[in-house]
């Protein structure tokens, strides 16, 4: 593995707003695809500007996530996520998820579309799907978060219509199959500053995303590194961008040709708290991901994926390739979770 580069944005950073315009132009949109595309192919990781969420939106969710963790201990245990059941929703504490079977260094609290208890998927106690847990403060968080939830996943369609052109298919390719009623999950992350027990080396450890698309937000701590086939780089933050990378299922789709790249984050000892809020933006729970006709075949890359799995051979839905995987993260719950 080569050494770390130093802090400097050595991966893409593509302007979107082509494809959020309201009349997008073509010829504008072909250069985006073609960027998202040079950018999949090579990274599985970019930046993205011109993306249309507001900056106060962002800022807003921002100083309320801040405000939320800064609550004693207790008073976030009250919504621990061990109290919401199939829906995984709520607060876990630091120490609390094993993302590669070792603790990561980050507190978090867990979100996803809102679903009241009426809802037929959630009457029918569909893992991972139900309402969200809201804390009693700050009073404007769940504002907040829904507002972002939208902007997010309207990222998220025009971010999927740009990586279908980019593979010379219909702009509503992924839409018509499998992101019409997207699965979004969103998490808003704490990584302290005070030091970690020995036996605790990362902030999160080495992993892909599930999915099909991570919309991440970071404050300006930095800590994220990406391994790309030259070795680990830095993905520092760059102010008003998200960084977007690529998940399992669209690896799976596209036979490897679009790469779910291992990333990590480092222990933060900034002196202040770190936030990140991913939204993960992926196929609908009931789909299942199949790989897009006429791609060349996909290597058996098993070996040098964190987990050994191989992303191109699993039967199932992807309800069933997430719980395969999210029981592993939170030994905790799977019992619960898991059991019919
Ligand atoms: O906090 C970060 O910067 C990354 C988090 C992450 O990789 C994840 O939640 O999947
Ligand atoms: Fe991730």
């Amino acid at each position: 593995m080569t050494a770390l580069s130093p802090l400097e944005h050595q991966l893409p950073v593509i302007d979107v707003a082509p494809l959020v315009a309201a009349t997008p132009d073509a010829t504008a949109l072909a250069e985006v695809a073609a960027q998202i595309g040079a950018a999949c192919r090579a990274h599985g990781f970019f930046y993205v500007r011109g993306h249309g969420v507001p900056a106060a939106l962002v800022e807003r969710l921002d100083a309320l996530a801040r405000e939320f963790f800064a609550q004693p201990e207790a008073e976030k245990l009250r919504l621990t996520m061990s109290a919401g059941g199939r829906a995984w929703r709520g607060y876990f504490r630091t120490g609390g998820e094993l993302t590669s079977g070792r603790p990561d260094w980050k507190e978090g609290f867990y979100l996803g579309s809102e679903l009241d208890a009426e809802h037929a998927l959630v009457r029918a106690g569909t893992p991972l799907h139900g309402p969200n847990l809201w804390p009693e403060r700050p009073a404007g968080l769940r504002e907040a978060v829904l507002d972002y939830l939208q902007a997010g996943t309207a990222l998220g369609h025009a971010l999927m219509r740009g990586i279908a052109l980019s593979l010379a298919l219909p702009a509503d390719y992924f839409a018509a199959r499998y992101t019409a009623d997207p699965l979004i999950l969103f998490r808003l992350f704490n990584y302290p500053s005070r030091p970690a027990p020995e036996a605790v080396q990362w902030g999160v450890g080495e992993h892909t995303d599930y999915g099909l698309l991570t919309l991440l937000y970071q404050d300006a701590t930095g800590g994220l590194q990406v391994r790309t086939r030259a070795g680990w780089i830095e993905a520092p933050p760059l102010p008003g961008s998200f960084v977007c990378n690529i998940g399992d299922m669209l690896d799976r789709m596209t036979r490897g040709l679009y790469r779910s790249t291992p990333h990590r984050v480092r222990l933060n000892s900034s002196g202040r708290d770190r936030l990140s809020f991913p939204l993960f933006f992926d196929p609908n729970f009931f789909s299942r991901p199949a790989a897009i006709e006429g791609l060349p075949a996909a290597e058996d890359d098993r070996a040098s994926r964190w987990d050994g799995a191989n992303v191109h051979a699993f039967e199932g839905s992807y309800g069933d390739y997430l719980l395969a995987k999210v029981g592993k993260v939170f030994p905790e719950l799977s019992g619960t979770v898991l059991s019919p």
